[in-house]
Formats: structure tokens, sequence, C-alpha cells
């Protein structure tokens, strides 16, 4: 359906929509703010923006302007959109999914499965056999290994484990309370890569980012057209018109994985009783999780599949081929974007993320507004401030901004108030339904949801939260839920598929879903999760509120948003054009050196940070979790202060490690991705990114682990010769050269010294992730010998004369048999 897009306009955020037509008299857009950042060290960041002149008055026809009361500005004059064909229509991108009977009759399916089975799978069952036995190499569809993304992009992604462990279980409840926010300014020396003195600083590229802004306020302003007059809402809002349409089914039904381990998928032998509790605090009974326990019976270590590692490219290349189609439609779409103004932004200021316009200016409940009083929130962040009237209509959102900016409380907030609109569960009721289910993609994620929720809900005692996660025992969460039915779940999207299918009355429960989040929507909605989040909106009902979030939106997503939106969703984007995806008030630089200077490159960067600031706060992101490993014990026998965290390590080491990160100074924590993304680590100084990140995107979400809530940090990004190419994906981003330091001798074998006590089952394990991350990279893994060679030299890095042996299966498996340089065993 052809459909009109018109950029809408708020104070100093300019809003377009693509909808039905709105038309005003309101003249062009201008580039008003101008942040002009400084480069020059020892300066601090400096930001200046000029606010627009009044916006003249114009007139909105049609009733839109009445329904949600914000101003939406034509600048159709000024708007050149090619590829439209006729003015500003666009085609609206296709669904990828054509038959809705199909999915219907597999949807029944499910669910008459799901309450058909009455069988639990007992601890040993769902945390054990399954994964060390089968091990390793479990043959699962392409699909559904990626499940094990839930928790890595828990990057051990391509690591190859060799042991397993305990399993356990013990119990975490979350605490509302929030840890300070202190800000705190770098300060650089002369002559280290930080060094305002001695740093480059040069100016940031130009962004070609094509996003617009805009804002929806009501309540308080709905008559005066909303707060726009006088906030600064903005974002970019576009509709999607076009059939709404249900998920997809490629015909293949995915096993049961029935007994099944930990989101890694490897089970475990069952572990320990579980000693459970709960955190009653003013609001009793939210947000318990079952976790592992106790760490010393040792991680688990089935081998992944190397499916995965294999079939990397060609779940790409399926991806684009199924995109094909829609490519030429959404490309209009986003041709049509332009750049209308700078967002308001002060990053000098610690509060530069609010906006001007404040909770009670929305229809909030009370008892809401009690609890976002406490919690000191009072004005919304400017995503917040774009969404909240949008989703309080009752509008699916697809809502893209960056890193740090409220995004939890964006989605939180208006689903908190669904619940509170629905009416109690009537006596006769059996089944407690679940009203609103939140996605996120990594365990940490899903925990500090929960958490945000619980502080939202801190005066809405009947209102309950539950997270389901993987890397906790499912008969205890079963327990839990059937103990305390909450309204609101939030869950990893593997382990809630475990639920769907083996919880009686679960999917029963599921049927009173009355809104589904996706957090961090490209990651879930990417093919690692794309089945498993299929077969969620299959078990949810149609009509339902849906809303996705992410700092990031790249195409493809953009292309099957659909499966889980409605056709006249708005996608809300508040990164204004002519600014980066990335926050100005973060320095970013890229350091590009040989292997063999990497990890004394690392040391010394971190030295200098820590010499510059005593109130450091880094987190190093390394390719795989086994790389984390040895780079954490590398820096460990180094004497700095340093925490690891990943997908070998059982959840309740992990979520003990991510609390203590979160409320330290004075730390390094060496990270996988399960940091990578949503993460709310306050204070985070700076950012090293050491080896390939997995792409753009990831790129960014890391970073965004600094430089949240308008404050300032810093991020390098460390890559060798080869890796180089990577900098092309992100050239739009302002990252800066950084000069490589001088490596004196002695640190040079002070960490040579180091890596020689490390201990060698780390390297071997280092050795063969390292080459299932760089084979499974179209670019490195393209020439095997080439890569082999790099992997090789790698090994070198680590202090070792000779590659480690690698497993003949494992070989085979990667596509590496035969190759030169190789030693199998
Ligand atoms: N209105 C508000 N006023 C003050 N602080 C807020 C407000 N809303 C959210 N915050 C805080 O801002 C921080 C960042 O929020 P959040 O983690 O939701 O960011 P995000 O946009 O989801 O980031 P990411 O893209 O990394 O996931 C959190 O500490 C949160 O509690």
């Amino acid at each position: 359906m052809p459909v009109k897009i018109f950029p809408l306009r708020t104070g100093l955020l300019p809003v377009s929509r693509l909808s039905t037509s709105y038309t005003t008299k309101y003249g062009p857009p201008v580039a008003l703010v101008m942040p002009v950042f400084s480069r020059t060290f020892p300066q601090k960041l400096k930001f200046r923006f000029f606010e627009p002149p009044f916006l003249p008055s114009y007139q909105v026809k049609g009733v839109l302007i009445n329904q949600i009361g914000i101003r939406k500005f034509s600048v159709r004059s000024e708007r050149v959109r090619s590829g439209s064909g006729s003015g500003h229509e666009v085609r609206v991108a296709k669904s990828l999914i054509e038959d809705e009977a199909e999915l219907s009759d597999w949807v029944s399916g499910l669910s008459s499965n799901s309450l058909r089975k009455t069988q639990v799978y007992s601890d040993s069952d769902v945390d054990g056999n399954n994964g060390g036995d089968n091990g390793g190499y479990r043959n699962r569809e392409r699909g559904e290994t990626r499940r094990r993304k839930e928790s890595e992009s828990d990057n051990g992604a391509f690591d190859f484990p060799s042991g397993r462990g305990g399993s356990r279980g013990l119990e975490r409840s979350f605490s509302r309370g929030r840890g300070g926010y202190g800000g705190r300014l770098e300060e650089n020396r002369s002559g280290g890569l930080f060094s305002g003195r001695g740093g480059t600083r040069n100016a940031s590229e130009s962004s070609r980012r094509k996003e617009k802004i805009g804002g929806e306020l009501k309540g308080k302003n709905e008559r005066s057209g909303g707060l726009t007059s006088q906030g600064k809402g903005w974002g970019s809002v576009e509709r999607f018109p076009g059939r709404q349409l249900g998920m997809g089914n490629d015909g293949r039904r995915e096993k049961s994985r029935g007994a099944r381990g930990s989101g890694m998928g490897y089970g475990k032998d069952g572990g320990g009783g579980v000693g459970m509790k709960r955190e009653r605090k003013r609001v009793p009974q939210r947000a318990l999780v079952v976790t592992d326990d106790e760490e010393e019976k040792g991680e688990e270590e089935g081998y992944r599949s190397f499916k995965e590692l294999i079939d990397s490219d060609d779940v790409d290349d399926e991806d684009e081929d199924e995109g094909d189609e829609e490519d030429k439609t959404v490309d209009d779409v986003f041709e049509k974007e332009k750049v209308l103004s700078q967002p308001p932004s002060s990053p000098g200021r610690s509060d530069s993320y609010l906006s001007e316009s404040r909770f009670d200016q929305c229809s909030i409940s009370p008892l809401s507004m009690k609890g976002l009083k406490d919690v000191g929130y009072e004005k919304m962040t400017v995503v917040q401030e774009a969404t909240l009237p949008v989703i309080l209509k009752g509008k699916d959102v697809l809502a893209k901004a960056k890193t740090g900016t409220g995004k939890t409380v964006a989605f939180l907030l208006p689903a908190i108030e669904v619940v509170v609109k629905s009416p109690p569960v009537a006596r006769d009721q059996k089944q407690t339904p679940i009203l609103v289910l939140v996605i996120c993609p990594t365990r940490e994620l899903a925990s500090q949801a929960a958490a945000e929720a619980n502080t939202l809900l801190k005066y809405h005692p009947s209102i309950g939260v539950q997270v389901v996660i993987g890397g906790t025992r499912l008969t205890l969460e079963q327990k839990r839920m059937q103990a305390n039915p909450c309204q609101i779940l939030v869950a990893t999207p593997g382990r809630l598929k475990d639920h769907i299918e083996n919880t009686a009355g679960f999917a029963t429960r599921l049927m009173g879903v009355k809104v589904l989040v996706l957090d961090e929507a490209d990651h879930l909605l990417d093919m690692g999760f794309r089945r498993d989040i299929e077969k969620i909106i299959a078990a949810v009902p149609k009509q339902r509120q849906t809303l996705l979030f992410s700092a990031t939106v790249p195409q493809e997503v953009r292309q099957i948003c659909h499966i889980a939106l409605k056709r006249d969703h708005e996608f809300i984007n508040t990164v204004q054009e002519g600014s980066e995806e990335t926050h100005a008030q973060v320095r970013q630089m890229h350091l590009v050196a040989p292997l063999d200077k990497h990890f004394s490159l690392l040391y010394t960067l971190l030295k200098e940070h820590i010499a510059d600031d005593v109130n450091y706060k880094i987190l190093v992101f390394c390719t795989t979790a086994m790389v984390t490993r040895l780079v954490a014990e590398l820096l460990s026998e180094l004497n700095l202060n340093v925490r690891e965290i990943h997908s070998r390590k059982p959840q309740s080491y992990r979520t003990r490690v991510s609390d203590e990160f979160r409320k330290s100074k004075g730390l390094i924590l060496v990270t996988s991705d399960v940091s990578a993304r949503g993460v709310d680590y306050p204070d985070v100084t700076l950012v090293v990114q050491i080896g390939l990140p997995a792409d753009r995107q990831q790129y960014i979400h890391r970073l965004g682990r600094t430089g949240r809530k308008g404050k300032e940090g810093q991020g390098i990004l460390l890559l060798a010769p080869w890796e180089e190419f990577f900098l092309s994906t992100i050239k739009d981003l302002p990252l800066t050269k950084a000069p490589e330091p001088l490596l004196d001798p002695e640190t040079r074998k002070k960490v040579e010294r180091a890596l020689s006590q490390g201990e060698m089952k780390n390297k071997e394990s280092a050795y063969q992730a390292w080459l299932g991350y760089y084979n499974s990279n179209k670019n490195v893994g393209r020439d095997k010998y080439r890569l082999v060679e790099l992997a090789n030299e790698f090994s070198r890095t680590m202090g070792l004369d000779n590659p480690p042996a690698i497993p003949k299966l494992v070989l085979g498996k990667m596509g590496l048999k035969n190759i030169p340089g190789l030693r199998s065993r």
C-alpha cells in the first residue's frame, strides 16, 4: 500500500512520519544545533548548540494531530526522495511470511503440544544429559543451534570447551536499589593514547545517518498540541503500512530440545539442591531468578556445535536471500529519511540525555508516578519522550535510540500501564495470564530489565515480575511460576521456548499477552535467534501490542520486523541525521598494530588509563569466551585488578561479577559479548575492543557501555593490520587513529613473562576458539591457508612455540582438514 512520508517536527527535534498524510504550512527544517566537538586535549569535550528559532505556527490537518497531540510538520517541499516513484510514495516492505494459514496450523500444533505435555523434565534431564554427553557436537539445525546466542552472543559462540560441570541452583532476587551515577571526567596524560596533549583528536567524520526526530506527548499538553512547543521531543517516526504479518515458519519444526543444558545448550550434571528465597521488600515475589550455584563445581564445558561456526556464512547468505525481494522497498524508505536538525545535545552536561518533558505530562498512573519519583526520574529521556505517548496509545513501535538513553523504562513503563489497566484475574481463572512478555538476548540483560521493572512497580504490589533465563534450573523456574504467577515475564528466548514446550499451562498463560517487547530487537531478529523468536511470536496472541527497541536497527531488521509488528507500526528514531549512532561525548579511537604487540599494547593502554584516572572502570571486550579467559588471566598476572565474565562461567558467577562491576570503581572487566548489549554499568570510563567485533552493530553496542546518561567516555579498537578492513564498516563513526604507544622492552618482557605463567589448557582453548571465530568471519575465514597462518601467529603471541593440536573431528567440522600448519590429534 502506498503511503506518504512527511517529516514531523517538534521544537528542537524534528519528527518524520511515514504515515497517512498530514500537511502543514510549516517550512523546511533547518539544521539548528551545531555540536562542536573539541578534540584537542587536554581540554574536555566541548559542545555548543544553538537553539532553533521559534518555530512558526503550523496547521495540521486531519485527525491525527488531535489524536496524539504532537507536532507533525511537513517539510515536503524540501525533501528530495529518490526511488519513490510518485513523490513521497513508497511501497511497504513485504513480509517474509506469506502463508498465515500454515502458520496458524503450526501455532495450534505448538499450543496443543505444549498443553498436552504434562511431563516435566527432571533436573538431570534438563540440565544434564543432553549436553555433556552429546556434548559436543549436537547436530542441531542451523537456526536452532544459534540459540546459544541467548547468552553468547555469549561469544563463547566460538569456543569449544571440553568438559562439563555441575549444576546448581540458587536463587537471586533483584535489588531495587540503584547504583550511583556520579559523573566523572577523564583526565589525560600527555603522551598516552588517551592523552589530549599527545593524542589524536581529529574532528569527527561527517555522519551519514539518515534519521529524523520527533516526539509525541500528550496529557497536559494535548490541547495545545503537545509539549513540543516547549519540549525537546525528537526522533523520527515512521509508519510502515502493510499487512500485519504473522510469524515465519519455514516448514521445519525444530526438535524440542527437551532436556538440555543452559542457555549455552550444554548439559551438566544435576547439581545440588537449591535454596530458594524471595526478596521481600515492599513488593514481594518479584523478579525471582533461579541461577546456577556453586561455581566451583566447574563450568559446563560441553562442546558446542561446530555447525554454528561452519554455518555462519550460510546463515548470512540465507538471510540475504530472504531479504532480496524486499531490499528495494526498504531502501526506498531509507532514502526518504532526511536530516532535519540536530538534537538539543549539550554533552558537557550530565543530563543532556534528558528531554524537557516530565513523566507527569503523560497519562501515567499515580502509583507508577510515585515509583518514578522514588527513583528520581522526573524528566523523560529523549527516547521516552518520543515513544511513550505513542505506546500509551496502543501503537506498535520500532524504536531506535542511542545506548544508555533509557530505552528500558521507555518500554517497561507503558507496558506496566497496560497491566494496571487490565482487569484483575477472575477467581475462577485457573491460570494467571502473562500480560507483558519482555524478551532480552542475554541473561544479564533480562535480569537487569526485571530489576528495572521492580523499581517501577514499587507501588503496585499486586503486579509481579518474573525472570526466566538460561543457566538456571528449569524445574525451579517452573515451581516458582506456579507458586507466584506473575503478570510480567522477562525471558531469554531459549529458556522461554523451553517453557512453552515443557511447562504445563505455560502456553495458556502466554495467550494472555497484551504487550510483547523485544529488547535489542535487531539482535533478536537476526538469524541467531530468529527461529526462537518466531516460535515465541506464534505462541502469543496476534492481537497484541509489540514494541521493538534497540540502539541499532540495520536494514535487514527493517526488512523483517514485520514478523513481529503490525502494519501500521511506527518507527521512532531518536538518532537524528547528522549525528552518529554513537555518542559524541565518547572519544573513539582505533589502533592498528601487529598481532604480536597486542597484549603489550593492551597492557600499556590500560596502565595509561589507570594512571590518568583513579576512578577508572574499564571494559575489555574480547572475541570469544576462551580468549576472554586468556586475556583476563594475563592481566591478572600483570597485577591489574581484573574480573572476567563470559559464557563459560556459571550464571551465579556471572551475576556476582556483574553486580560487583556495577558497583565498583578501579576495576577492569574482561568480557565476551555477554556484556556487549544493554548492560547498564554506570560510569565506565573506557571500553577496549581487542580483535574484530562481530559486526558494526556489536561495535556500537560494546562502545555504548560507556558514555551512558550523557556522560563522557572513551573507546579504543585494537586491530591487527589484516583486521583493518573492519574500519570501513564504521567509517561514518568518528574514530580517530590512535598513535601507537611506544612499547619499552621492559613492558614486553613483563608481558611475555606473564604469558609464560598462563595455563596451557587456557592457551589451547583460546587458540581453538580464535581459529573458530576467525574461520567464521567471511573476510578472514575465506582463505583457510592464511587463516591458519594467522592463528599460528596468535599462538606465538601466547608464547607457544608450536600451535596446540586440535581434535581431528573439530578440524573436520571447521573445514580445516589437511590445511598446512595445523596440528591435529
Ligand atoms: N527518565 C530517566 N531519568 C533518569 N535516568 C533514567 C531515566 N530513564 C532511564 N534512566 C537510567 O538511564 C540508564 C540507562 O538506561 P537503559 O539501560 O534503559 O539504557 P538503554 O537505552 O536501554 O541502553 P542500551 O542501548 O545500552 O541498552 C539507566 O541507569 C536507567 O536507570
